[in-house]
């Protein structure tokens, strides 16, 4: 894993970074609205202590301002700013003029405080449990959390380390947001096992940032041995020849004669909630827990995930370069990607190309549709995949398969729906062995569906609601909340009161 270290933000990202976030840093003066229990904790908060430069000695400085008390940091990183307890809510709206809705979570991956534009807002109950001074993390309407670049190492708890305790884990991951009703609907999830005690030791992994840009996050030993094979023995009967899609085309990788040339030639397997039920109790059992440590790897319900895909490579197969949200509307809402290795293999790497900006020129090349921003076209696929020779191991980020462990990579920009351009990456050709994996992938509509609707709220079952947000025709799809319309860029329909 030489090639993997994190290397320094560059010029680019970083002014990019300040400008999308420089309103952040003009909201200080906002009116004051008093939330009871913060400002009573701001009160009670002694600042922190520093040392005299004279004396020696620890003195305590004074805060700027007695409402001052957590740093607030956009969602995916950039300039922290103070937030101040005595004007939360129009700070946050300052900041994020478009959104409807701003949620906060902490260092510790909690929601603790939201806000909505029409005046609801949570109560400071959560907030309260969360030291002054720590950060707290800005996202907007239904955009997922995302992992800021600083630390570049960081722990992660991603469940018991006995597989038996994981009801109480699934309890705590699928808790309600602060102020809401709970949701049921999570995917590949039916919380069967009914365990009386988490209790145990916890499993801890090191999340590496490997790449800024696009944002890769890699962590070891995620999943337990048993759960690599509890995943791929679930997957083994169901394996099928791989699809893949050019737009919005099935393409049958069997009609090409020459198999380094076929885009996919590996096998795939969907694992749905009710196969977990059918297969033995043991095996379905430890593939919920590896769909949980997944989940709580990157720091999002499993209410917003596909099933899991499990995927099996044999000598010389491999997957040429592409985007896992270009191609079809069914995948266009893929936002997140969490693959993990379930066996180590010779060859097989996954290659991100333009990792950490080594070589831009196939991008600079291609010919964007500045109609349809977000999509993917045959010449992009077809440039790149020439450019970079289908697969490559020497330039950008490459990763080698190690059981157990997990990249964490964002299809898109933070805070937003759109592409990130750099994400390409390939699956490079078994050398020796056989290569097993599996993603699971967030999608922005499954996390935005899968909340309820306003009581007495029409929604559109149109099956292209799925991609309203690229179709540009308002008419395909009705939403219940104009939070959605705002998020869409005004693609949707909001229906009528
Ligand atoms: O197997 C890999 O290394 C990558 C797989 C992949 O990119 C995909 O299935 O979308
Ligand atoms: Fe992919």
């Amino acid at each position: 894993m030489g090639k993997n270290k994190p290397k320094r933000k560059s010029a680019d990202s970083a002014s990019s970074m300040s400008r999308r976030y420089i309103a952040l840093a003009l909201s200080g003066a906002a009116i004051a609205v008093t939330i009871a229990v913060n400002v009573a904790r701001a009160r009670s908060t002694q600042p922190p202590a520093t040392a005299d430069p004279t004396s020696g000695k620890a003195t305590t400085t004074q805060a700027p301002s007695k409402h001052l008390s957590w740093s607030l940091e956009p969602n995916g990183g950039g300039e922290p700013t103070p937030l101040l307890v005595g004007s939360w809510r129009s700070q946050l709206h300052g900041s994020y003029p478009e959104a409807w809705r701003v949620r906060l979570f902490s260092e510790a991956g909690d929601e603790v405080l939201w806000s909505e534009r029409g005046g609801k807002s949570s109560d400071s109950t959560a907030v309260a449990a969360v030291p002054a001074h720590s950060r707290l993390f800005a996202v907007i309407d239904d955009y997922p959390f995302m992992w800021s670049l600083t630390p570049d190492v960081r722990s992660v708890d991603v469940g018991p380390e006995a597989d038996g305790a994981v009801d109480a884990e699934r309890r705590q991951l699928d808790r309600p947001r602060v102020g809401e009703a709970r949701d049921d609907g999570a995917h590949g999830d039916d919380g069967a096992h009914d365990v009386a005690q988490a209790g145990g030791r916890r499993r801890i992994v090191e999340l590496r940032v490997v790449s800024e840009s696009p944002r890769v996050l890699v962590a070891d030993n995620v999943l337990s041995e048993a759960e690599c094979n509890a995943v791929q023995a679930a997957g083994l009967p169901l394996l099928e020849t791989s699809v893949t899609f050019v737009g919005g085309r099935m393409i049958d990788d069997k009609s090409a004669v020459d198999k380094a040339l076929q885009p996919r030639t590996s096998s795939t397997a969907w694992i749905n909630s009710s196969w977990l039920g059918a297969i033995d109790e043991q095996t379905g059992r430890l593939v919920r827990s590896a769909q949980r440590r997944l989940s709580r790897l990157a720091r999002l319900p499993l209410m917003g995930t596909e099933n899991l895909q499990v995927l099996r490579y044999g000598v010389g197969d491999h997957y040429h370069y592409h985007l896992d949200n270009g191609g079809s509307s069914a995948i266009s809402g893929r936002v997140l990607t969490a693959l993990v290795y379930l066996s180590d293999a010779q060859g097989g790497e996954t290659n991100w190309p333009m990792a950490n900006g080594t070589d831009r020129a196939p991008l600079d090349a291609v010919d964007r549709d500045l109609s349809k921003p977000n999509a993917v076209q045959w010449n992009h696929v077809h440039r790149l995949r020439e450019h970079f020779h289908n697969c490559q191991t020497t330039q950008g980020l490459t990763l080698a398969p190690r059981r157990g462990t997990v990249a964490l990579f964002y299809s898109i920009l933070p805070n937003s729906a759109e592409k990130d351009w750099m994400a390409w990456h390939a699956s490079c050709d078994v050398h020796s062995g056989t290569k097993w994996a599996a993603n699971f992938w967030w999608q922005l509509h499954l996390l935005r569906e899968k909340r309820a609707p306003a009581p007495g709220a029409c929604a559109d079952s149109e099956p292209s609601c799925a991609a309203w947000a690229t179709s540009g025709d308002s008419q395909l799809c009705r939403v219940p909340r104009p939070e959605l319309q705002l998020a869409a860029r005004g693609r949707v329909t909001v229906c009528e009161a």
